[in-house]
């Protein structure tokens, strides 16, 4: 077979199942870390957001895995439900004419359904951290019993994972594996951190290839996609929501597929629900809805039900929509790497993209920081419209708004959100896994 995937030594199945997606031509990472994991290495990969890490850790994977199809053989963690549901997705597809069996195993769905999903021997189980590991506290040896003959362990965004928002639950997760000696580690991420580089430094174990590490460098050190836009837009604190509205609305982007991301629940809710007002097909994603909304949230917005999906980050990592175009980080963050994994929910796998930064003058010395930690200056965001118009947006949305929060009044959306106000978002989204 001459495919470039086969020359990577992949299985033929898969390679055809690869050329049914229309993938044809591996990326960088894959080029790099395919055939190091099929010789037996750890590996570290580090690359762009939608370079393609996913089917850098999953196709050797999948193809060590047919050579002997039976029991378990791989546990993939990654820190949200959602993109947990999306590696589970791909892993299922791409291995369906080998009859693979997937597990998922996330918060917010069923114990028991996922229980009686583990009793029936999943070839790869693709979990949050802190479901995974009540099952190892809590399970018998038929339904986390496989675990101890893993293979393979993949963390996807490793950086998060390796970070003490997940320690414990993650050290449960590891707990029940083989000891590293006896299976591949995987690391994959779009911003490597010296935490993730440590594994770099543990000793080499005897009998096992040396670790594979391997970063995407692009020739300008520039650590976002070429084709991905970035502009700031100076807005005073009081406007944001007629500055998003009117760019949302205007000529230039009124069909976008757009994600907003915010820094807490309550802004989003309160968006979600001023743009609903205002005609604007809008869905949310953040961590205080329950999961059958927030999967129905993201469905809609994969089909275009939904054109604006207004997220916390809950949904800035690996979330892979391809009509993306554009996003807007209406907070800005203070960690300058959830810039890059926001912004690279759009602009993936070559295609072209833009993110906008909303700035209130306290951001300034946090968009100086993302300038710094991606390498490159962000342009001013200049199609917005001039003040008349922006007035009239004003009034518009100031309704719009004032209904919302009263709306939310009415439901207590203050007080389910004051018991969970104790942690920052982030935090809690990532740890309500
Ligand atoms: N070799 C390829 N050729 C064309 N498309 C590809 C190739 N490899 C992967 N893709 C597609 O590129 C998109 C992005 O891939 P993926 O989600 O794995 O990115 P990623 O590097 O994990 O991004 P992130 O850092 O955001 O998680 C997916 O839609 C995937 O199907």
């Amino acid at each position: 077979m001459s495919s470039e995937f086969a020359n990577l030594g992949l299985s033929k199945w898969l390679v055809e199942a690869l050329q049914a997606m229309k993938i044809t031509q591996p990326t960088a990472i894959q080029k790099a870390c395919i055939p190091q994991i099929l010789q037996g290495k750890d590996c570290i990969g580090g690359a762009k957001t939608g370079s393609g890490k996913t089917i850098a850790f999953g196709a050797p994977m999948l193809t060590k895995w047919s050579e002997d199809p039976s029991g378990m053989f791989g546990v993939v963690l990654t820190p949200t439900r959602e993109l947990a549901m999306q590696i589970a997705e791909q892993f299922t597809a791409l291995g369906s004419s080998m009859n693979i069996r997937v597990a998922l195993v996330v918060g917010g769905e069923s114990i028991v359904d996922q229980a009686i999903n583990l009793q029936r021997k999943p070839h790869f189980i693709v979990a949050t951290p802190g479901r995974l590991a009540h099952h190892i506290m809590n399970s018998g040896e038929d339904t986390i019993g496989g675990l101890k003959r893993a293979k393979f362990l993949v963390l996807d965004e490793a950086d998060i994972l390796l970070t003490d928002t997940f320690g414990e639950h993650l050290a449960t997760c590891i707990s029940i594996l083989p000891p590293k000696e006896k299976r591949q580690t995987l690391l994959f991420t779009a911003t490597v951190t010296d935490q993730v580089k440590t594994l770099q430094n543990a000793p080499a174990v005897e009998g096992k290839p040396p670790l594979f590490s391997y970063e995407v460098e692009s020739m300008d050190k520039v650590a976002i996609p070429s084709t991905l836009k970035t502009t700031y837009l100076l807005v005073p604190e009081q406007v944001k929501e007629a500055y998003l509205y009117q760019i949302l609305t205007n000529a230039t982007y009124n069909e976008s597929s757009a994600i907003i991301f915010v820094n807490r629940t309550i802004t989003a809710e309160v968006l979600r629900r001023t743009l609903k007002q205002l005609d604007v097909r809008v869905a949310s994603l953040h961590s205080q809805m329950p999961q059958q909304e927030r999967t129905n949230s993201l469905h809609r917005f994969r089909a275009n039900a939904a054109r604006v999906l207004i997220a916390t980050d809950v949904a800035s990592r690996g979330l892979d929509i391809p009509a993306v175009q554009l996003v807007i980080n209406y907070d800005i963050s203070s960690n300058p790497d959830t810039f890059i994994h926001r912004a690279g929910r759009t602009a993936r796998a070559g295609r072209s993209g833009e993110s906008i930064c909303f700035v209130a003058p306290r951001d300034v010395s946090r968009i100086q920081a993302i300038e710094e930690r991606i390498n490159k200056k962000m342009e001013e965001f200049k199609d917005v419209h001039d003040t008349a118009v922006i007035r009239k947006a004003l009034n518009k949305v100031t309704v719009a708004k004032r209904e919302s929060l009263m709306s939310m009044e009415k439901e207590n959306f203050g007080e389910r959100r004051r018991r969970h106000e104790k942690k920052s978002d982030l935090h809690k989204s990532y740890r309500s896994n």
